[in-house]
């Protein structure tokens, strides 16, 4: 037997450890797994090189909890550790690196970031354990050697009997961790750290049903064997060639991956890339609907099989984190801070390699199956949005394959949808105008109108369409949208002026007057207009240019101090409409007033403006008219 001291400087930096980690306790199973998994993988290598001249064989690694003795195993069948490994790799590297890390992290540890992805290795078993010891024999013909260590920089070494290759750990779980020997906390864990590792992982028994014999009796009873319990698919999709896998299998790996999820993906995106950068993965366009799921099952993000986080933060752009799906790379720093992330280069090449396959598939979907598309684009048109107002990158390669629906269902392409509406709806200075409707029943009224002059009107119900509107605006100068409801129909594009006015100038001025005695100017903004005669007499609008800016600032941006202004509207009136002549000439002020109100509250009506005790009063009085 051998005793010594390990050459740590702090005397005691178990504690230290715990302090620091102290959310992260469970990443110990993750980093001994990976250990036992890095171990196996080794032997694999040396066997398959002729370095190792032993059976490599069917390995799997054991997770194993003695309750009674109040231990946890982790047993695997790798290359082990002579004496003198042990020494070097254990005494000297894990805790010299646990020491290291201690230093370098003291600060940022306190940070929540991604700590908890630190490889703290060998020394997280501390969080957990009071006692750890290592039961270990090398592939190589040594002895084997049995190390115990309590948690104070004293360790004890003797030999061991253990015959076969491979690695124990046994951690003697403390006081104050024992969750970590409940079956159902060690299976969370697998299930969340573990869960596609390239070495299959045994976590106890469990019975399988045996085939059913041919000529089986009516009354066969289906009989059991007890098989090992593995809890890792070591062969996910992503670590295979997308030639290998039909949509079948993406499918199903897509519901392996979130089991809570039964909607299907819409299409998936199969990562692979090995310069400048090592990454492989699957990305899937989700069904995006309002329900919270968005939020539980988000993209994962894996080193070498290894769960790593769900916080794809910085190395996906934002616009992407909507997605689902994997990554997996050797090369994204995980034991770094956030900001330094995304200065990061290798991350940033990351980021854009990833954008760009985004923007390719979409294209050949686009290219593929249009109507296919097309019927996909009401579910992944807010992810497209996002990515055009937040990556230039993305918003350059969009213009391919991104849609501008109509009210009616049908889908052009910016290009087409300018060469549609050119003869009809270009105004006097040049400009085409694009007119559009963010709601198809609350703007039906405006919408038939329009389309009755023979206007285009798209549907862009997004929430955040009116910044991608002002943006489409900035870079192509002679397009303009506006919103159906933004002005009576005969104005949305302004013609060469060839109005004629029914009424004289004065007459218009008394009309105004007349009508400001009944409509406060506070409410609307009334506006006399010589409109076609058989045009609606009263409109209620709601300027382009305000509206937006205030939509633009309740989703961010726009103009500063915009959101808390009162929403403004304009009551159009036609002076050719009869209705104008009838108040105009009316001598009885009480019919005048009550023609005013009955006018104003049908075109409130018609912009489901009409609301509480005003909409009861309107009933009750149209009622009375019908007696
Ligand atoms: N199960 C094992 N079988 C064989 N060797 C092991 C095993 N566990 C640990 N080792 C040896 O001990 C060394 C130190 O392990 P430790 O987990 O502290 O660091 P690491 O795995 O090198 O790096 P990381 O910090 O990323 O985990 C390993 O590099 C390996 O050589």
């Amino acid at each position: 037997m051998s005793t010594g001291k390990i050459n740590v400087t702090v005397e005691n930096i178990f504690p230290l450890i715990k302090k620091f980690l102290y959310s992260d306790h469970e990443i110990f199973l993750r980093e001994l797994i990976s250990n036992a998994t890095d171990a196996t993988s080794k032997l694999k290598h040396l066997t398959s090189i002729g370095e190792a001249k032993v059976e490599y064989g069917n390995p799997i690694i054991e997770v194993k909890i003695d309750k009674e003795n109040k231990t946890l195993h982790i047993i695997d069948q790798g290359i082990g550790m002579s004496a003198e490994e042990v020494e070097k790799y254990i005494n000297q590297v894990a805790f010299s690196g646990a020491e290291e890390f201690l230093e370098k992290y003291k600060d940022s540890a306190k940070d929540t970031g991604i700590i908890g992805h630190f490889g703290l290795g060998f020394y997280s078993a501390f969080m957990v354990a009071d006692k750890v010891e290592i039961i270990t024999k090398s592939y190589k013909d040594t002895p084997a050697a049995h190390w115990v260590c309590d948690g104070s920089p004293e360790f004890t070494m003797t030999e061991s009997s253990k015959t076969e290759r491979g690695t124990e750990i046994i951690l003697h779980i403390a006081e104050d961790s024992t969750e970590f020997l409940e079956e159902n906390k060690i299976s969370e864990l697998l299930r969340k750290y573990n869960k596609f590792m390239p070495i299959p992982i045994k976590f106890g028994t469990r019975q399988e049903a045996l085939p059913q014999p041919e000529n089986a009796p009516e009354d066969y009873k289906t009989e059991y064997t007890e098989v090992d319990n593995i809890i890792n698919n070591p062969t996910p999709a992503w670590t295979k060639q997308p030639s290998e896998l039909s949509d079948a299998d993406y499918k199903k790996f897509y519901n392996e991956l979130y089991p809570m999820q039964f909607e299907e993906p819409l299409f998936h995106i199969h990562l692979n890339v090995d310069y400048p950068f090592n990454l492989t993965g699957i990305l899937y366009f989700p069904k995006l609907s309002g329900d919270l799921n968005i939020q539980k099952d988000k993209i994962q993000l894996y080193q070498n099989q290894v769960f790593v986080t769900d916080n794809v933060e910085g190395i996906v752009p934002e616009f992407l984190t909507m997605l689902r799906g994997v990554i997996d790379s050797p090369d994204i720093p995980l034991n770094v801070s956030r900001s330094y992330l995304q200065a990061d280069g290798n991350v940033k090449k990351i980021s854009n390699y990833i954008t760009r396959k985004v923007a390719d598939k979409l294209k050949s979907l686009f290219n593929e199956n249009r109507e296919d598309f097309e019927q996909k684009w009401n579910d992944i048109k807010v992810v497209i949005e996002y990515g055009m107002l937040s990556e230039a990158k993305f918003y350059e390669k969009s213009a391919d394959f991104v849609l501008y629906p109509t009210t009616d269902e049908k889908y052009y392409t910016l290009t087409e949808l300018k060469e549609a509406i050119k003869d009809k709806q270009t105004d006097k200075d040049g400009k085409l105008v694009v007119i559009y409707a963010s709601n198809k029943e609350t703007q039906h009224s405006y919408i038939e109108e329009a389309k009755a002059k023979g206007y285009e009107v798209l549907l862009l119900d997004s929430p955040i369409v009116s910044h991608l509107i002002q943006k489409l605006e900035m870079d192509n100068e002679s397009l303009t949208f506006v919103r159906v409801d933004a002005d009576h129909v005969d104005n949305l594009i302004r013609k060469e002026d060839t109005k004629i006015s029914k009424l004289t100038d004065e007459e218009q001025t008394k009309l105004k007057e007349v009508l400001e005695t009944v409509i406060p100017a506070t409410t609307f903004t009334i506006q006399t207009e010589a409109l076609d005669s058989n045009s609606a007499p009263f409109m209620i609008t709601q300027p382009e240019f305000m509206r937006r800016m205030k939509e633009m600032q309740s989703t961010g941006g726009g103009m500063f101090g915009m959101g808390n202004f009162p929403e403004m509207y304009n009551l159009v009136v036609n002076t050719n409409s009869e209705l104008a002549s009838s108040i105009l000439n009316m001598s009885d002020k009480d019919s005048q007033q009550g023609l005013i109100k009955q006018a104003l509250d049908l075109a409130k009506l018609s912009q489901g403006l009409l609301k509480g005790e005003e909409l009861t009063a309107f009933v009750k009085r149209n009622f009375n008219t019908l007696k």
